[in-house]
């Protein structure tokens, strides 16, 4: 029944020798209970890592059943980090520049009661990376997960030799190591490895799960530790126990893509055969005051000739945007025939900008340093007659998130594409409660406020959710096309944004009809994905597959988009 706990209890001998014991029955009924109790609360989880593995991460997070929010300005940090369940501090990618990030979130979690989980990547590599470690683990971590090697060099205190990011040491080796930094840190101390290890200082546990082909996958020890965070968020008064059941789903998770294809792009399918099941197309109801009316005939053969002519045209769209969905917006671009161009200097707008098809800005990792390139490009296309459209990710998330936001919509983007709870925010100026990127409203509740919008920004507004509006102020259509499962592979909107700007990109005086071709195109190919997907790691895979595949008759056949008035 509870097949994915297969804990034993080793206790280690001078050798270092595992002698193991029985899996306590316990285990597999607690694991379980805290992998339900996220899939049924969501917790929003911060993350301030690294360029490398964070798209593995919010991934890993969604599959679980988890918010992720990639969020690390020191501009943030004040508002935000009080309002996540958890925070995750990854030292990776480590500069001076990140660290008084980490440092302020780590206090304002510690400050709110909210637990806190570091990553102590490559500790060994350098003084500085250690010496910020351990001012870190000063500050009282819930937990601390490293490899054996990151482990043995926070409780020795010695820099190299080592192996960079990966460990030169078994998970055995570190065990007493790894007592004494408990106990003199007063955290809840992990090591992975074949066996991983979890203590105390007191106890120690021992998960068996996992294939060593994990090894082989950048960001898995990354992952791990970010769904520690989500175990520990919704268990904070059992942070030793929340630590433990999170290691062997991920190694369950693990085991399963290993199975399935060996490839990296499969490790995230969905944790365990109780997939989370995410309610399918809510129609509209009264209380919105929409009225159904038929499909026009129109829309198939328009949304047909707008993705043939991105493929014709090629349009070269600029992309100011985000550290975690960067690569899936320029795949999305690639495969719907469009050239992405993820370029951000100051230096290079004036020449670049007005030389692209479109702008696509997207706030979603913002920070102080990046909003001037932002303004200056929008002021860029504004000047050389482009389109471009603005995705205001996570816009309650912050004061300053909200102020730059309203901002660049008074720079008069041709598209704002949110989700509900993005457009709700921006409409009533209103900072959280809210998700962080996720939507915590359904597209629904948002029409109103997206007509309103509208109607004072002069843009056109998209709402995306189960059904996807689009607005003008004077009319509205839904676009319903798409699958739930789309939700839980992180940055599909913003994908679907970067899509909008290719459309409108090809037919900027037609912006309103590009941006419901574009969000009904890129439903469509989710609904064909979803044929062929097991879970959110494969559906990425196959949208991605089916935007670039998808034919005249398919097009024109699916196309469901209906006028509201
Ligand atoms: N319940 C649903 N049914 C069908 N399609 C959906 C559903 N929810 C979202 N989608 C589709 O998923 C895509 C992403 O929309 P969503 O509202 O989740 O964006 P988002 O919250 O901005 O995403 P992110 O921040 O991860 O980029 C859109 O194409 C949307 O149509
Ligand atoms: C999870 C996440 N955090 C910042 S950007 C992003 C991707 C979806 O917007």
């Amino acid at each position: 029944m509870h097949m994915y706990a297969t804990y034993t209890t080793p206790t280690v001998d001078n050798t270092h020798q595992v002698k193991h014991q029985q899996t306590s029955p316990e285990w597999g009924p607690t694991a379980w209970a805290h992998l339900s109790t996220i899939r049924a609360q969501s917790p929003l989880i911060q993350c301030i890592t690294n360029f490398v593995s964070r798209d593995l991460m919010a991934n890993t997070f969604l599959s679980a059943g988890a918010s992720p929010a990639m969020i690390h300005s020191l501009r943030e940090i004040p508002n935000f980090t009080p309002r996540a369940a958890a925070l995750c501090v990854n030292v990776s990618t480590l500069t001076a520049e990140w660290l008084p990030a980490m440092r302020a979130a780590a206090e304002a979690a510690g400050r709110a009661g909210k637990p806190w989980v570091l990553d102590p990547v490559a500790a060994r590599e350098s003084g500085f990376r250690l010496e910020a470690c351990r001012e870190l683990i000063g500050m009282r971590p819930t937990v601390v997960r490293g490899n054996g090697s990151e482990i043995l060099a926070l409780a020795n205190a010695s820099v190299g030799p080592s192996k960079g990011v990966d460990s030169s040491h078994q998970s055995t080796d570190a065990v007493e190591a790894a007592k004494s930094l408990a106990k003199s840190s007063g955290c809840i101390v992990a090591i992975s490895g074949a066996v991983d290890f979890v203590t105390d200082g007191q106890r120690v546990v021992g998960a068996q799960n996992g294939v060593a082909m994990m090894q082989k996958i950048t960001g898995t020890g990354c992952s791990v530790t970010a769904l520690i965070a989500a175990f520990v968020a919704i268990d904070p008064l059992h942070a030793f126990e929340a630590t433990a059941t999170a290691l062997p789903f991920w190694y369950r998770c693990l085991e399963n893509g290993h199975r399935v294809h060996y490839k990296a792009e499969e490790v995230a399918v969905s944790l365990g055969s109780g997939a989370v099941e995410v309610e399918e197309t809510a129609m509209v109801d009264n209380t919105h005051q929409v009225k159904h009316q038929q499909t026009s005939p129109e829309w198939g053969p328009t949304a047909w000739a707008h993705l043939s002519t991105v493929r014709a045209q090629s349009p070269l769209i600029q992309c100011i945007t985000n550290f975690v969905s960067r690569d899936l917006m320029a795949n999305t671009l690639l495969s719907a025939g469009a050239s992405p161009a993820m370029i951000h200097s100051l230096r290079e707008i004036p020449n670049f900008t007005p030389r692209a098809a479109a702008l696509c800005v997207n706030v979603s990792t913002l920070t102080a340093e990046w909003l001037p390139a932002m303004r200056a490009a929008a002021e860029a296309a504004g000047r050389a007659g482009k389109p471009w459209v603005l995705d205001p990710v996570a816009a309650g998330a912050s004061g300053f998130r909200l102020e730059a936001c309203r901002e660049l919509i008074g720079m008069r983007p041709t598209v704002v594409r949110g989700n509900g709870s993005e457009i709700l925010a921006l409409a009533n100026a209103s900072v959280g409660p809210s998700k962080g990127v996720d939507s915590s409203h359904q597209s629904t509740d948002a029409v109103e406020v997206a007509k309103s919008l509208a109607k004072s920004s002069g843009c056109i507004v998209a709402v995306s959710g189960a059904i996807d509006f689009v607005t003008d102020g004077q009319r509205v259509v839904g676009a319903q096309n798409g699958v739930a499962m789309m939700q839980k592979i992180t940055g599909t909107g913003c994908s679907v944004t970067a899509l909008i700007a290719a459309f409108v990109a090809i037919d900027p005086l037609h912006a309103f009809e590009a941006t419901a071709t574009a969000l009904s195109i890129f439903g469509i190919a989710g609904e064909i994905g979803m044929d062929m997907a097991k879970g959110p790691a494969s559906l990425r895979v196959h949208l991605i597959d089916s935007l670039y595949g998808l034919d005249q008759d398919t097009v024109v056949r699916r196309v469901n988009i209906i006028s509201f008035s």
